[in-house]
């Protein structure tokens, strides 16, 4: 049987909980007013930078500079606040800052249902994200200005030639200028992806180059590390394919590698071609 007690209302708040809930929502009121007017601030500075840019189709989205802006603020979180949240924040941030200057949207090739994920998570959830069938459809896409970024898995070892876009890549025209996410709570293997765009990318001052090595002769794996090695280009990792008697690496080497540096002169290779360089991406958790 239900007694009165259990129906009866629950007592008001007392009044001294009620007023230390206001006063807590008033100091929100007044952090989000704060908060809102430095945002808006902020949208000023960057349509004054914008307006001092040289004309002439300056790329609004620097990966570099945006990779700097996030390791300092992360360098610097503490709280309650999840760093993932920050970041999340702050993106949305950089994404509209690009927005504003200019027409701003991806074309992504989705492989897998993450790639549309990550593209709209780094590059803000306003910016036009569109799913393209293949890679080259979304590189044809930034080449001919209709996407302003094209998101492309992350190269893998043994992919169909259609899949391995790195190996037709049009650089310098277009390079490879982020990998994604930039900020994970762990280091442990995720969905990825790299960002590609026309001109080259930004130093963030931690960095890492792609190059495209060619080949007729048959060289095996280690003579390859060897001879980047010998280079003063060591690579972190490297994938290679063999086609038709031709051999093609793709090497990930640490440090800027751009269009005529030294060390890729010194390569004993028929073609060595920087494919662009990325921020190192951030991993809360390295262990
Ligand atoms: O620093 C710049 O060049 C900017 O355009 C400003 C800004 C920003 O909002 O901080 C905007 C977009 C870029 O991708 C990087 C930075």
């Amino acid at each position: 049987m239900t007694s009165a007690a259990d129906t009866a209302p629950s007592p008001a708040s007392p009044p001294a909980a009620e007023a230390a809930l206001a006063a807590l929502r008033g100091e929100i009121d007044r952090l989000d007013d704060q908060l809102h007017d430095l945002v808006m601030r902020r949208a000023e500075v960057v349509a004054s930078l914008a307006a001092s840019r040289v004309k002439g189709g300056a790329s609004p989205l620097r990966p570099g500079r945006e990779a700097m802006i996030l390791r300092r603020l992360l360098h610097r979180h503490h709280g309650d606040l999840p760093p993932g949240a920050m970041v999340r924040l702050w993106r949305e941030i950089l994404a509209s800052s690009s927005a504003m200057q200019g027409g701003f949207s991806v074309a992504v090739y989705a492989r897998d249902p993450d790639q549309p994920r990550l593209a709209r998570e780094h590059f803000g959830s306003m910016t036009p994200v569109r799913s393209m069938p293949t890679a080259a459809q979304a590189l044809a896409a930034v080449g001919s200005g209709e996407a302003q970024v094209a998101v492309l898995p992350l190269p893998e070892e043994g992919e169909p030639p259609e899949q391995a876009w790195w190996m037709g890549l049009d650089a310098p025209r277009l390079q490879v200028v982020a990998r994604l996410p930039f900020w994970a709570a762990h280091a442990e293997t995720l969905p990825e992806a790299f960002a590609v765009t026309p001109g080259a990318p930004d130093p963030s001052g931690a960095d890492r180059s792609l190059l495209r090595l060619e080949l007729a002769k048959d060289l095996g794996r280690p003579q390859l590390l060897a001879a980047l090695a010998t280079a003063g280009l060591a690579p972190r990792t490297m994938l290679i394919r063999r086609d038709g008697g031709v051999v093609r690496a793709l090497a990930e080497v640490d440090g800027v590698v751009a269009e005529g540096d030294p060390r890729l002169a010194a390569l004993p290779f028929d073609r060595a071609l920087p494919l662009g360089f990325y921020a190192v991406p951030e991993r809360g958790n390295q262990g």
